[in-house]
């Protein structure tokens, strides 16, 4: 049927360009993917509060070795100094990993240093002058659980606009998410707010459903069984594992019947699985016939 060749084509391309995200302790497990991500894939690597600067670089090394494209992340709030700010991107820039950043709030209640919010980081004016030329920020298709959703629109019109004027390109990546319509409703939105930049979809990579849900709760992630069960997950066997299958083809689907929405993409986070989620992706990109770049 011509409708399904189509869609199948659109979530190709989804999964051509789709990047992936990884901690400092998946270093081995990028090793083992190995061959299977595709040369210039963007690989995000996130900034938790239980790694320090030198596991995080080694992880930006690691990806940088594979060809691949490193999106180190900087958590505002996690920051104690500027002059940590000032190490890190310098760090990064020495390697050769400075030149696509994803700028973060980050999860304390309170600010650990002089950086309460994304914005102020994108202010302080390092970024640019640590060769950074590429931003990301993020996007919350199901709001958050502690921002209104006023202040949350405000704040994305206002990053993409800063980071504009300093002749950075800003990107969008958005919160994970199950429900394909939401994600759509919100890039809608975006584009009505002025926001034109690059969206990435965020979805979990295949794992565990128990471990899902469990991320779900502590990121204030809408999880009801409607949508859960929809994207493919079976609540009567939380042992067993989901992938994103469903989702892929239902947000496929949606962007084709609605052209304008701009430039979208896809994002993994792969919550300890990047051998996995990587498999994944090549799989489903030869099962729809995509094409390595
Ligand atoms: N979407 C994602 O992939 C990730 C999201 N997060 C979390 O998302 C939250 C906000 O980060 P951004 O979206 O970059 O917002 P942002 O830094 O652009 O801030 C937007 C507004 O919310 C306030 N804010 C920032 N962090 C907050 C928090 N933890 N609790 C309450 N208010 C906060 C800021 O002061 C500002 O007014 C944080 O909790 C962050 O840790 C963290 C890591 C990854
Ligand atoms: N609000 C919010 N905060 C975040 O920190 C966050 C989001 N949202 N959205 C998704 C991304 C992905 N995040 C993560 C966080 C932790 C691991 C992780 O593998 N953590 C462990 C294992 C913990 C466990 O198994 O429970 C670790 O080794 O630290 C992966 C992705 C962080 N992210």
């Amino acid at each position: 049927m011509a409708t399904i060749g189509t869609t199948n084509e659109s979530a190709a391309r989804l999964l051509a360009g789709c990047s992936l995200e990884m901690t400092g302790k998946d270093v081995p497990a990028l090793v083992e993917a190995e061959g299977l991500i595709p040369a210039g894939t963007r690989v995000n690597v996130t900034f938790l509060g239980n790694e320090d600067l030198e596991t995080r670089v080694a992880a930006v090394r690691a990806v940088l070795e594979r060809s691949l494209l490193p999106v180190p992340h900087l958590s505002a709030r996690r920051l104690r100094s500027a002059a940590e700010l000032d190490e890190y991107l310098g760090r990064l820039a020495e390697v050769g990993g400075a030149e696509r950043v994803f700028v973060v709030g980050g999860d304390p209640a309170a600010a650990e240093g002089p950086f309460d919010s994304a914005l102020d980081v994108v202010r302080s004016g390092a970024l640019g002058a640590h060769g950074v030329r590429e931003v990301g920020v993020t996007g919350y298709p199901e709001g958050h659980p502690d921002i209104a959703e006023d202040v949350l629109w405000a704040a994305l019109r206002d990053k993409v606009s800063e980071i504009g004027a300093q002749g950075l390109q800003a990107s969008v990546i958005t919160q994970f998410a199950f429900d394909a319509d939401a994600v759509v409703s919100w890039i809608r939105r975006a584009r009505t707010e002025g926001v034109n930049a690059p969206v990435r979809v965020g979805v979990p990579g295949p794992a565990g459903v128990k471990r899902l849900l469990g991320f779900a709760r502590r990121f204030g992630v809408r999880s009801n069984a409607t949508i859960v069960r929809k994207y493919g997950f079976s609540l009567t066997n939380l042992m067993g594992s989901a992938g994103p299958d469903a989702f892929v083809d239902d947000l496929a689907a949606r962007l084709e019947a609605e052209p304008g929405l701009g430039e979208v993409g896809l994002h993994l986070y792969t919550f300890g699985g990047v051998a996995t989620s990587a498999r994944w992706v090549a799989e489903r990109r030869g099962a729809t016939g995509g094409d390595a770049r």
